[in-house]
């Protein structure tokens, strides 16, 4: 049983030690907005994989993966709300997971487990590519809410999206494999000048369209899929408006991103560093995230 209603979550992504991807992008954002958050990191990495030099650092063995969930489950404290997933290196890694799932919902039936099958994006991979059929086949059937991106979402159904109708066959094939709320954190549609993300559940389904400002961001997926389940939670699952917070806080967040960097170096293509996520600065935003697009809905058939 929790001991007050405090929304509680147990994150399991990767850490680095400068920037900001996976836990170091999630957890900020869902303290600030009430959540206590228990994070056990996957790996520990100098910094995410675009830096020159790639990353560098360790990865949590199952063993001790286990051990460390042994420990919260003896001293009583394994109870949580949510539970979210994203960076994870391994099959074995992501089999435990699953595992893990079925031991938090005996704790809690009502868990809410949202996953982010982090694969890559761009066309490439960041993990290995055998991650692939237990994400498709074991994990994402266990999800309430997923969160991957146009690349993964390919990837896992094996279908492209070239246009919206495409996009929404691949949001009812990953519906198919059991997941009830699909989320394309981003994809793009024709226009290269704009992304749009959409999410569905099984009565409704929204679009949103976001000007694409022409630089790459790491972390912006993991920060996606923090924010979704902060704001499914606190809106009571009111689909709109939890992709209309998530995305007010990330456009306004890549978009200082972006002019501050501009700002250091005014032309030409900018490194990893500078284009790292200005959470700390944007606290404000994060916890009243202030809509300047709308989502319109989309009228679609689930076969
Ligand atoms: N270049 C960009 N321009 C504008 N918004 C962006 C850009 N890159 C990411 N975002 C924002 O971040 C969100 C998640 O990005 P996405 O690329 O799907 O994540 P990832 O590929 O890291 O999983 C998008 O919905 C969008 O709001
Ligand atoms: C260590 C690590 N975690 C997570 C990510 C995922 O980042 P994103 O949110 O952009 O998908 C990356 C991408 O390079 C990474 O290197």
């Amino acid at each position: 049983m929790s001991l007050d209603s405090t929304p509680r979550v147990l994150s399991i992504q990767s850490h680095v030690v400068h920037g900001y991807v996976g836990n170091k992008s999630a957890v900020f954002p869902l303290q600030l907005l009430g959540f206590e958050v228990d994070a056990i990191n996957t790996v520990q990495f100098s910094t995410h994989g675009a830096y020159p030099h790639r990353h560098k650092g360790t990865i949590l063995k199952n063993e001790d993966m286990e051990t460390i969930f042994e420990g919260l489950q003896l001293n009583g404290v394994d109870y949580y709300t949510h539970f979210l997933t994203g960076y994870s290196m391994s099959p074995d890694s992501l089999k435990k997971i699953t595992q893990l799932v079925k031991k938090l919902r005996e704790k809690n039936p009502n868990l809410i487990y949202v996953c982010d099958p982090v694969m890559g994006d761009n066309g490439q991979m960041y993990v290995p590519e055998a991650i692939l059929p237990i994400y498709r086949d074991t994990v994402i059937p266990l999800a309430d809410i997923i969160t991957p991106n146009q690349f993964e979402a390919e990837w896992i159904t094996g279908l492209e999206m070239k246009d919206l109708a495409g996009a929404l066959k691949v949001i009812g094939a990953l519906h198919d494999k059991g997941a009830k709320t699909v989320v394309l954190s981003s994809t793009i549609l024709g226009d290269e000048k704009s992304m749009i993300s959409i999410a569905s559940n099984k009565e409704s389904c929204y679009q949103i369209l976001i000007p694409k400002i022409d630089a790459t961001f790491i972390g912006t997926g993991d920060l996606f899929a923090s924010l979704f389940l902060a704001w499914s939670h606190k809106t009571n699952n009111n689909l709109k408006l939890t992709l209309e917070k998530t995305i007010a806080t990330l456009q306004h967040i890549v978009r200082d991103t972006y002019e501050k960097a501009r700002a250091i170096q005014p032309t030409g293509i900018m490194s990893p560093a500078l284009l790292e996520l200005r959470l700390i600065p944007n606290k404000t935003t994060i916890e009243n995230p202030q809509i300047t697009i709308n989502c319109s809905k989309v009228t679609y058939e689930r076969i």
